[in-house]
């Protein structure tokens, strides 16, 4: 599908109905209930439902959404071509419109909740970090001005979440699987945590742990690794920051010399390495975005106040030499990165992790799929970190997909699982609304919508231009809309995202650089004007909302478009006790006879992820969304590792613990699914042979512990005229350089 065609397409379509961004697109109309199917054009057609008039289908409707490739880092630029628009121009000046609170001060490198680089170095020549002598952490003097900063006031709107209510969180089931797992602690308290670390969790406000860190604290202090799934908004970053720091804090810099240091340099060598400007970090933690790697650095700040740990932040799109310049002036103790920058600096010698005692993979299971495996693999496996046997290994995300825990297996030693929440992982806090919008029609939806409401509103699309689009057609409807996407240089980014946060602009439209872990207080409604194309996406997005035991709301456009995520959709939706409107359950049964046959797992996963899945039947299968621990489910002591049987099939390992790989196969109507690896269906026939699998490039490549062997013989070949596949860029616009996606298939 060519891509500027179908963006030609969609304007043509928006053109005729009459949606330019300077008329009126579309007279208002009013639903009478949140589910309600959005009207088609100005023709107001019958609810769409069981029986109903359907609304008319084009399978081109869709294609709009095609994806581009991502730019590779170096191509970022300092562009200040404006496209898309900060509209730094006064509100009023343009109409005004009742989404604008003023905000006469606004700059935003001093009003962010970013802007701590400034800030931090300047902490440091105050002299009020502390440091450690003769085995002592001597703690720095306090600074009301920093603490300010840092910390904020109590009447912040902009940087606290208002009405924090964790209690909502005491009941939520929590798991923790593995041998001899830790009590849980209930309290923050000093012991077992450090007592200097309880000062600034005091300065940040913090009562009690949630239940993310009342259980990743111990974990951590028992020196057990740890795969940590736990709703989006519950603390997580918490729950790696606060046990690591304190035991930095207790036990001051690693002194340790790694093997490699022994091997391969002299004593005088050595001691050059420690008097260099090397960055030799004791923590690292991985990040897939930069605002997102940014944000936990801003958190290192808070908690690592007064102390001897020096936290630093590379990623990229901003200057490499500034970045080297920070590591060797101030030191690097604590590391935050992008895995492209960091990849980087170790190849330029300007960073070496050989003291590492901790590394965390934040959004881990983001990490590991295919846009990013092969940079962690890199870092972790062919540099100087220790092994796993000599590291704490932290992983953390809001969704595990089983395949994605299988591959964490290579990088994890005796780990404990644990999963906070419902099996289904969107918070009961979000409450989500579906309504059936055509993609003509979505423009017009989103305006009755913005009409009605004067929230801070994050409004999710799948493409940067898409992106673009929507930010000039709301600003030209008087809406104080930004928008955030790869494509954007870096300052941009920064600025919109800024603009965002102090709430200059209400609106922000985002492709999927916004949809994991960044935390905006008091973000009231996600729209998701396009669904993406993995349930677990969807999950992340709309966490951007009802965070930290607030209450927000996500609503959904959704259409036949959709029907490749409708099942797992329904499931979500039940598992957070949100009502699923007809339409979904229609659109699902279409999808039992036409079937998209799409897995999930970028790449990686395809028709056999979990079992049943390939034929797009998810119950029965056995699926959850990540709140399990797959050795729990998988594992069968006699080598053999099943899945859950369901209607679609069977999850299949051979008897001697050797995966099979996993054959799409090839639903009426429908393309093939792919994978290879994990443990996957075993769908009916017919299947797709390996060898149609292997032209997906790198991520379809069986993982080097599958043991491939050959399809059952009966499996026939695609029928004929089957369109050739090729991988597609996503839209990700993160710092995965090769990221390639199976989106838009169809
Ligand atoms: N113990 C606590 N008490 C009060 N507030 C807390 C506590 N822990 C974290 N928070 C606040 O809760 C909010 C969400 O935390 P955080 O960003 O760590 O969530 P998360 O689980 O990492 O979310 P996501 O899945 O989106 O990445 C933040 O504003 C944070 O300051």
């Amino acid at each position: 599908m060519d891509p500027g065609n179908s963006v030609e397409r969609l304007e043509q379509q928006f053109a005729k109905t009459g949606i330019k961004g300077d008329q009126e697109p579309h007279p208002p109309v009013s639903t009478p209930t949140n589910y309600a199917p959005y009207p088609q054009g100005h023709q107001h057609q019958q609810p769409y439902g069981v029986g109903a008039t359907r609304p008319p289908y084009s399978s081109q409707n869709h294609n709009w959404n095609t994806q581009r490739p991502p730019r590779p880092e170096g191509h970022y630029g300092h562009r200040n071509d404006n496209r898309g628009g900060d509209n730094q121009r006064p509100w009023q000046q343009r109409g005004g419109s009742p989404h604008y609170r003023p905000h006469n001060n606004f700059n935003h490198s001093s009003n962010s909740n970013n802007n701590n680089n400034y800030n931090y170095n300047n902490n440091r020549r105050m002299g009020n970090h502390g440091h450690w002598k003769d085995g002592q952490h001597i703690v720095g003097g306090r600074n009301s001005h920093i603490e300010r900063q840092l910390f904020g006031n109590v009447e912040d709107t902009d940087r606290q979440h208002t009405g924090i209510n964790f209690e909502k969180y005491d009941d939520i089931p929590v798991e923790a699987s593995g041998e001899n797992c830790p009590e849980a602690i209930t309290t923050f308290t000093a012991p077992p945590l450090d007592a200097h670390l309880l000062t600034n969790i005091e300065l940040a406000r913090y009562m009690t742990p949630t239940p993310v860190q009342k259980y990743s604290i111990p974990i951590v202090f028992a020196g057990r690794d740890l795969m940590a799934c736990a709703q989006t908004g519950s603390g997580k970053t918490g729950g790696f920051l606060f046990p690591i720091l304190s035991d930095m804090f207790a036990k001051g810099p690693s002194q340790r010399p790694t093997p490699k240091d022994e091997e391969n340099t002299t004593p005088q060598q050595q001691q050059q390495h420690s008097t260099s400007s090397t960055g030799l970090p004791t923590v690292l933690i991985l990040a897939p975005t930069r605002e997102l790697a940014s944000q936990i650095f801003d958190e290192a700040n808070k908690f690592a106040y007064r102390s001897w740990v020096r936290p630093c932040c590379v990623y990229g799109g901003t200057d490499i030499g500034h970045q080297i310049r920070q590591i060797g002036r101030g030191g690097c103790d604590l590391l935050v990165a992008t895995p492209g920058r960091l990849v980087d600096l170790l190849e330029r010698h300007h960073i070496s992790l050989r003291n590492l005692r901790f590394l965390v993979l934040d959004e881990a299971d983001r990490m590991l799929d295919m846009g990013f495996e092969p940079q962690i693999r890199h870092i972790v496996e062919k540099e100087d970190m220790p092994g796993v046997q000599d590291r704490t290994t932290l992983m953390f995300s809001a969704t595990f997909p089983r395949d994605i825990q299988h591959l964490a297996r290579d990088f994890l030693n005796d780990y404990v699982f644990l999963s906070v929440g419902r099996v289904g992982s969107t918070s009961e806090n979000i409450t989500q609304k579906v309504i059936y919008v055509e993609d003509d029609d979505k423009r017009a939806a989103l305006l009755d919508i913005l009409r009605s409401e004067h929230g801070r509103t994050l409004i999710f699309v799948e493409t940067r231009r898409m992106a673009d689009h929507l930010n000039q057609f709301l600003t030209s409807h008087q809406f104080p809309a930004t928008a955030i996407h790869g494509d954007r240089s870096q300052i941009q980014r920064e600025r919109a995202l800024t603009s965002f946060r102090t709430g200059h602009t209400t609106l922000l439209v985002a492709t999927a650089v916004a949809a994991r872990g960044l935390d905006i207080a008091n973000v009231e409604h996600v729209i998701s004007f396009d669904l993406p194309s993995y349930i677990d996406d969807y999950v992340h997005r709309i966490g951007r909302t009802g965070r930290a035991g607030n209450t927000g709301v996500a609503t959904a456009f959704f259409n036949r478009g959709n029907k490749n995520i409708v099942k797992d959709f329904i499931s979500i939706l039940k598992e957070a006790n949100q009502e699923v409107p007809d339409f979904m359950h229609a659109v699902a049964r279409e999808g039992k006879t036409s079937g998209s046959g799409r897995g999930r797992g970028r790449g990686r996963g395809g028709a056999g992820f979990g079992p049943g899945r390939g034929g797009g039947n998810v119950n029965g299968g056995g699926y959850t969304f990540g709140g399990r621990d797959f050795r729990q489910f998988d594992y069968d002591p006699s080598g053999a590792m099943y899945g859950m049987p369901g209607p679609g099939g069977m999850a299949y390992y051979d008897g001697n613990g050797v995966m099979v790989p996993a054959y799409g196969y090839l639903p009426p109507g429908g393309y093939p699914a792919y994978g290879a690896y994990g443990a996957y269906g075993f769908p009916p026939p017919p299947f797709v042979p390996p060898h149609f699998m292997h032209q997906f490039g790198d991520g379809l490549l069986p993982h080097p512990h599958a043991n491939v062997q050959a399809p059952p013989p009966h499996a026939p070949l695609p029928p004929a005229g089957t369109p050739p596949l090729t991988s597609v860029y996503s839209n990700h616009g993160d710092e995965s350089a090769h990221y390639q996606d199976q989106a838009n298939w169809y």
